[in-house]
């Protein structure tokens, strides 16, 4: 397969970076005037483009690549690629479901734990040396409490099966009720907000999706209500949700994913409420391993011709 040509475009593992390597035609593509380089040269030789949640190929790209079969993204979020454009020019696209359910459903419950007990900040509290003024205040207490979850597919499905153990009561917003679920259905994410006490953000990012979390929807939450986005950045409307915790409308966020990443608003530094991470959701060595392995799996499968692992479009 040395001479199959494959185009880079998002930031990968670089384990999957070498593999790729060495089983193709590896082009590096990531930065625009190297991009715009390989271009030039070899836009008519490349087969396969590989993706990431920070870069996809938009439609101009696809135009620019009249020999493109396939798009391999290193995520389980496609919000980089152009589907519909990747739809109409019978390209593949594959990415990275079920290897990292377990990981960032995880990482989701750290992250409402870390708000509501302050887990970060109780951190800096012993490390600043404040506890010898005087212990850390009381906090917030997980158990029992109404978790709402946004987008109830496989992340959300595995949030609410450990907010069981929590003893959370469970309730989410779907474009569809499942008729299947035994949690509780709210027909709107402001009804949904309304009736919870923390806010999960698990669904993909698509343009009905984009600032799904808006004012009212943080309203609806209120003073005491926290918001946990493991998401995409633009689910949320970022200056509304700044401006609600500055004013205390919103009573925590917890935050994997940003509007501009690797921008952070500034605001949000000094408020001990919130606990920012850098998009870790599958951030582990085996997860990223087995995403690594799944997107060189599905090329190898497309260019042997056999069934894709993962296809989804
Ligand atoms: O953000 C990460 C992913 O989509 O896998």
């Amino acid at each position: 397969m040395g001479s199959i040509s494959v185009l880079l475009v998002g930031k990968v593992l670089p384990y999957l970076e070498q593999e790729l390597d060495k089983r193709y035609n590896l082009f590096r593509g990531i930065d625009p005037s190297q991009r715009a380089a390989v271009l030039r040269d070899h836009a008519s030789s490349i087969r396969a483009v590989v993706a990431s949640s920070s870069g996809g190929p938009d439609a101009a790209l696809i135009e620019a690549l009249p020999k493109l079969e396939i798009v391999s993204s290193f995520s389980v979020g496609v919000d980089r690629i152009d589907l519909q454009k990747c739809k109409e020019k019978g390209v593949r696209v594959t990415n990275t479901p079920d290897v990292l359910t377990d990981e960032v459903a995880d990482l989701t419950i750290g992250l409402i734990l870390a708000v509501l007990r302050r887990i970060c900040e109780c951190d800096r509290y012993v490390r600043s040396g404040n506890w010898k003024k005087g212990d850390y205040k009381l906090t917030t207490k997980f158990s029992g409490k109404t978790l709402g979850i946004l987008g109830l597919g496989r992340i959300g499905a595995a949030v609410a099966k450990r907010a069981e153990g929590f003893d959370c009561s469970i309730c989410y917003y779907s474009r569809n009720e499942k008729p299947d679920s035994k949690y509780k259905y709210y027909p709107s994410v402001v009804e949904l907000a309304s009736n919870c006490d923390v806010l999960v953000v698990a669904c993909p990012l698509t343009p009905e999706t984009h600032h799904i979390i808006n004012r009212e929807v943080i309203n609806a939450l209120g003073p005491k209500g926290v918001l946990i986005n493991i998401g995409r950045g633009k689910h949320v409307d970022e200056p509304e949700l700044v401006s609600a915790l500055l004013e205390g409308r919103l009573g925590g966020a917890g935050l994997d994913v940003f509007e501009k990443e690797p921008h952070v608003p500034e605001e949000l530094f000094g408020l001990e409420n919130v606990v920012l991470l850098p998009h870790v959701g599958s951030a582990t060595v085996e997860t990223r391993t087995a995403m690594a392995d799944l997107v060189l799996d599905n090329l190898e499968a497309h260019f042997l011709g056999k069934p894709l692992l993962t296809p989804l479009v």
